[in-house]
């Protein structure tokens, strides 16, 4: 992990979560201060119809709220679409975007998660912004290349770390059970930061950098050792606030030994 940058563990809930998840959210805003010591940042990213109600539930205890998806636009006729500006309105401070099932099921391109990464911007929201391989991508030998590809056509001008967190997501390892070696995250992590610094300069080196895919309890803390691995985006294990906890726990533990 890179000593310098604080990690952030981020849940995304996905198309999950009623209004009983309530308790979770509470859960989770009683337990952040013991689970990190203040080592580790914490979001949640609920769908949007919970966005009100879990920075309600979590403020005042640190932990952030983020949306899943935004539109490219501020408002209009985009029936269905919710813009950056109504998610910060609704208290979100951050929001996913290009998350490969996005990517997949609704076909955004680079060009597209880039425009949706500056409406963020435009709204005052931090992007998390993701990226990643599919398996025969990973089996053909195209990893590097591809998800080096989608990180320089999706990131806006002007990232820094205030504005931008990069999450490398290999499609295959979601929801799957399936994780990458640490070697492999640690080469991917590596060449995503270089490709930061080459581009940003200095700035690129304060960038979170997150791995998501199958983040579980017990495989936080080698994954979160893993050098230039800042953080992750947990999907499955974001929903229950006990496991969530233990996750920012373990990565508290890593930032102890660095
Ligand atoms: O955004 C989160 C990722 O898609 C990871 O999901 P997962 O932890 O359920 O594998």
């Amino acid at each position: 992990m890179t000593q310098t940058v604080k990690p952030l563990i981020a849940g995304n809930w996905k198309m999950n979560g009623l209004s009983a998840s309530r308790a979770e959210l509470d859960a989770l805003a009683r337990g952040v201060a013991e689970a990190t010591a203040g080592r580790v940042d914490m979001a949640v990213c609920p769908p949007a119809t919970l966005v009100a109600t879990a920075a309600d539930a979590l403020r005042g205890s640190g932990i952030a709220t983020g949306g899943q998806d935004c539109h490219t636009a501020a408002s209009g006729a985009h029936t269905g679409d919710i813009s950056a500006e109504m998610l910060a309105d609704a208290g979100a401070n951050m929001v996913i975007v290009g998350h490969s099932e996005r990517r997949a099921d609704h076909g955004e391109d680079d060009a597209c998660v880039r425009a949706k990464a500056e409406a963020a911007w435009r709204a005052g929201l931090v992007a998390i912004l993701c990226v990643g391989e599919t398996e025969a991508e990973r089996k053909a030998g195209t990893a590097l290349e591809v998800v080096g590809k989608q990180l320089a056509g999706s990131v806006p001008d002007r990232a820094d770390a205030e504005r931008l967190i990069v999450a490398y997501e290999p499609v295959w390892a979601i929801g799957t059970g399936l994780t990458p070696t640490a070697e492999d995250v640690a080469e991917m992590h590596a060449s995503l930061r270089a490709g930061l610094v080459e581009r940003f300069g200095a700035a690129g080196e304060g960038i979170r950098l997150l791995y998501g895919g199958s983040v579980k309890p017990g495989n936080a803390e080698e994954l979160m050792s893993v050098a230039n691995v800042n953080g992750a985006l947990v999907g499955g294990a974001s929903l229950k606030a006990a496991d969530f906890l233990a996750i920012a726990a373990a990565t508290a533990a890593v930032t102890q030994k660095a």
